[in-house]
Order: C-alpha cells, then sequence, then structure tokens
C-alpha cells in the first residue's frame, strides 16, 4: 500500500474477520446445527465471519453512515478502524489522530479525574500540553461537568462519562471521527447537541464514521452511506440511495413475516387521491379503504400509521370498529394530506378493547407503500433530527 495518503484518509482492502462461533450470542438452530456435527465426529473448530472482503476507500472530509441490521458487522468494522480489534486477513488504514466514541467508557480512565482524562487522552493523540489547555475549556462546557472535572470519574454517572467520552474526542481535533450507538444512551438533548458538533467537526473536513440505527441523525451527518448486511457491503452510495435501499429491505422482510394464525387479517387495502384517482398529492384529499377478515367477533381498535420508510413514524390514528365475524369494510378520509413528496409505507393493526384489553387480533405490520406527489420538503439550514409528530384531521366513515 502506498505510503502518501493524506491525514483523515482511511483505506480497508480484503478485510475479513472471524470468531469463533462457539463465543458469541448464538441461535438454538445454530447450537443444535453444531451438536449435530459433533455427533457426526465432525471436530473441525466453528467459526463464523463477522466480515467479509470488506473494500472501502473514505476521502479526508467525507461524513459515512454505516448502517444494517443487528449483527451485520458495523461495531466490528469500527472497532478495526479503531485498532481495538485487528482482522483475520486484509489491510486496515487509518491517517492521522483518531477521535473514538466506541463504548460509553472507551479510552477514559476510572481512578483519574476528569481533568487527568483529558490530558492523558490528548498525550495519548499526540497533542503538547499546551494545545490540549487549549480546548481544555470548550471539553468541560461541552461535556457540563463544571466542578466534577476535578473529580474521579469512577465517581461520574454514566451519561457524565459519555458526555466526557465524547467532548474528548470531538473536541481534541482528531483526523477521524469514529462514532458508535453509544449516543443512545444519552437525552434528547444531549444527543442533540452532539450531531451538532459533528457536522461542526465535519464542516472543519474531519473524516467521520458513524454508526446508528437511528436513520434520521445518520442522514442529517452523512453525505455517504455504507449498508453491511451479514458482513460484506451491500450498498456504498450516497446517503439517501443508502437509506432508501436499507429502509426498503426492512420493509420487505416485515411483510414477509407472516402473521399466520391471528384472529383477523388484511384482506384489501387502497390509498386513493380525490375523485378515487390512484396519485396522491400533497395537501389533498386522501381516503385509506381496508378490508378485514377473520372470525372475531367484537369491539377492536384498529390503528393506522404512515411512516418514511420503518423508522421515521410520521403519524398514527385510531378508530373503535364492531366486527361481526365476517369481512369488514372500513374507511378513512384524511381531507388534507400532510406529506411531501416521497414514498411512504402504510401501517395497521387490530387490537381487542374491553375485557381482553389489549390483545392482539392482528399485528402491527406494514401493507404496502404509496407515493405521494407535491413539492419537496425545504431542508432547514440545520437538519432538526427528531421526529414531529404531525396532527392530521380527519374522518371516519364505515
Ligand atoms: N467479541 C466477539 N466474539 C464473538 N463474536 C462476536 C464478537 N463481536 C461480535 N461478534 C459477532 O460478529 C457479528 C457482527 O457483530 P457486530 O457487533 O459487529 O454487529 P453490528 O452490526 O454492530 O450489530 P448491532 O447493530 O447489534 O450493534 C455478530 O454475529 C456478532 O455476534
Amino acid at each position: 500500500m502506498s505510503r502518501d495518503y493524506p491525514l483523515g484518509t482511511i483505506r480497508t482492502e480484503q478485510v475479513w474477520k472471524r470468531f469463533r462461533a462457539d463465543q458469541q450470542r448464538m441461535l438454538l438452530r445454530d447450537r443444535v446445527e453444531q451438536a449435530a456435527r459433533r455427533l457426526r465426529g465432525d471436530r473441525g473448530e466453528d467459526w463464523r465471519w463477522a466480515l467479509r472482503d470488506i473494500n472501502l476507500h473514505i476521502e479526508p472530509g467525507e461524513s459515512v453512515g454505516l448502517i444494517g441490521s443487528n449483527g451485520s458487522g458495523k461495531s466490528t468494522l469500527l472497532k478495526m478502524l479503531t485498532r481495538v480489534m485487528y482482522p483475520y486477513a486484509g489491510i486496515i488504514d487509518v491517517r492521522g489522530r483518531i477521535g473514538a466514541l466506541i463504548e460509553i467508557r472507551a479510552g477514559i480512565h476510572p481512578d483519574l479525574t476528569g481533568r487527568e482524562n483529558i490530558y492523558l487522552f490528548g498525550a495519548l493523540l499526540g497533542l503538547k500540553r499546551r494545545e490540549v489547555a487549549g480546548r481544555f475549556d470548550d471539553i468541560v462546557e461541552f461535556a457540563r461537568l463544571g466542578g466534577a472535572i476535578d473529580r474521579q470519574v469512577k465517581f461520574y454517572s454514566s451519561g457524565m462519562q459519555m458526555r466526557l467520552g465524547f467532548a474528548v474526542a470531538a473536541y481534541l481535533e482528531p483526523h477521524v471521527l469514529l462514532v458508535d450507538e453509544v449516543l443512545a444512551v444519552g437525552d434528547a438533548v444531549f444527543q442533540q447537541r452532539c450531531l451538532d458538533r459533528m457536522r461542526e467537526v465535519a464542516e472543519q473536513g474531519t473524516t467521520i464514521v458513524f454508526v446508528s440505527h437511528d436513520l434520521p441523525a445518520v442522514q442529517s451527518i452523512c453525505r455517504r452511506g455504507v449498508w453491511l448486511e451479514q458482513g460484506t457491503v451491500r450498498v456504498d452510495a450516497g446517503i439517501k440511495d443508502a437509506l432508501a435501499g436499507y429502509r426498503d429491505s426492512i420493509e420487505a422482510q416485515s411483510e414477509a413475516t407472516a402473521r399466520v394464525g391471528e384472529p383477523l387479517s388484511l384482506l384489501t387495502y387502497e390509498v386513493r387521491g380525490e375523485t378515487g384517482e390512484e396519485t396522491l398529492h400533497t395537501d389533498e384529499p386522501v381516503t385509506v379503504e381496508l378490508t378485514l377478515g377473520g372470525d372475531y367477533r367484537g369491539d377492536a381498535t384498529l390503528h393506522l400509521g404512515v411512516s418514511e420508510g420503518t423508522s421515521s413514524p410520521i403519524f398514527q390514528i385510531s378508530h373503535e370498529i364492531r366486527m361481526t365475524g365476517g369481512d369488514h369494510r372500513v374507511a378513512c378520509v384524511i381531507p388534507r394530506l400532510p406529506l411531501p413528496r416521497g414514498r411512504y409505507t402504510l401501517w395497521a393493526g387490530v387490537y381487542s378493547i374491553g375485557k381482553t384489553d389489549g390483545g392482539t387480533l392482528m399485528s402491527w405490520h406494514s401493507a404496502g407503500q404509496f407515493d405521494v406527489f407535491g413539492p419537496m420538503l425545504d431542508t432547514p439550514p440545520r437538519a432538526v433530527v427528531l421526529a414531529a409528530p404531525v396532527f392530521v384531521p380527519h374522518q371516519w366513515e364505515e
């Protein structure tokens, strides 16, 4: 590998990583398979590939979101970039100082005070004492530690430790900032401040790799998205395309999950615009019509929801229905559709009311997608990440 990549470059070449299968969370079926192999006399060691042939080239200043379902290998890749883990094969090259927040207490020494930790971390990053001192106040201010800065970190709450960890990683001017899911433990206000800080750091030219299941947060920070699936790169593209592909795949999986044996099922659904036309327009009337089928007799609550992808719910509405043991048609009219142009998913679920309160008659699932035509939503100068619930005026008819 050539030696002259600029600071902030990240390269992985044909990176493979495996773990002993018996050292990880195993599914019952894996254990059965393992036992069966032993019975057959196959004593070969059991390995499972966590990452297979990962080739990434990230330029200085790029902001990359690593997305994918649980166990797809995101954290393993991030840990290898921070060098707390080594690949089985392949080359990993990260140029420059690395600021990383991959676990709440990563890099924070419990017996030292907050102040000592900041200087120690700075020294590990190769910064001079004077350079750390110049950023010290910003770190303490961001972490909101105040007087606690001279207390040993073992007496900090987990929230304080995380704030210190993030502030140190994000203020000691790393060339590369690596952040894993950990932000999820902070409160909403702190999460927002971390995201703001990450955006600032990105604007200053720091390379960022961000792992999160909070897809709107990833979208607001990253321009490029790498979607990992079962240890391989499924998509490496602009963030919008990567997220759209990932969301579609989650939806397809949830639709494929059969809801067998439930008392009710969704026989048909239709989302139509004004005067029955198929195209839907922002701020115009929309009718959602469903037919439920099943033997169940009694009162129930029907819930309908709309999301952008699966992880960004937009609104949810509900209505009491009386099921009489046969097919039941119900329609909901939304006089003015409050959705900008885009592709959305319709969700539905039915739950019993009365004595058996909360019983599931038809579990919450995505019924399908629909497109809305109309104006694009303006992007605010600084994307607001928290999803805002929308109230939708509506009437029901049946
Ligand atoms: N220390 C370990 N020992 C054994 N197996 C491991 C270890 N760390 C991770 N694995 C396995 O490697 C695979 C990838 O895990 P990893 O934590 O990287 O996934 P992830 O995409 O970060 O998932 P999540 O979204 O749940 O955090 C999983 O099958 C996991 O069980």
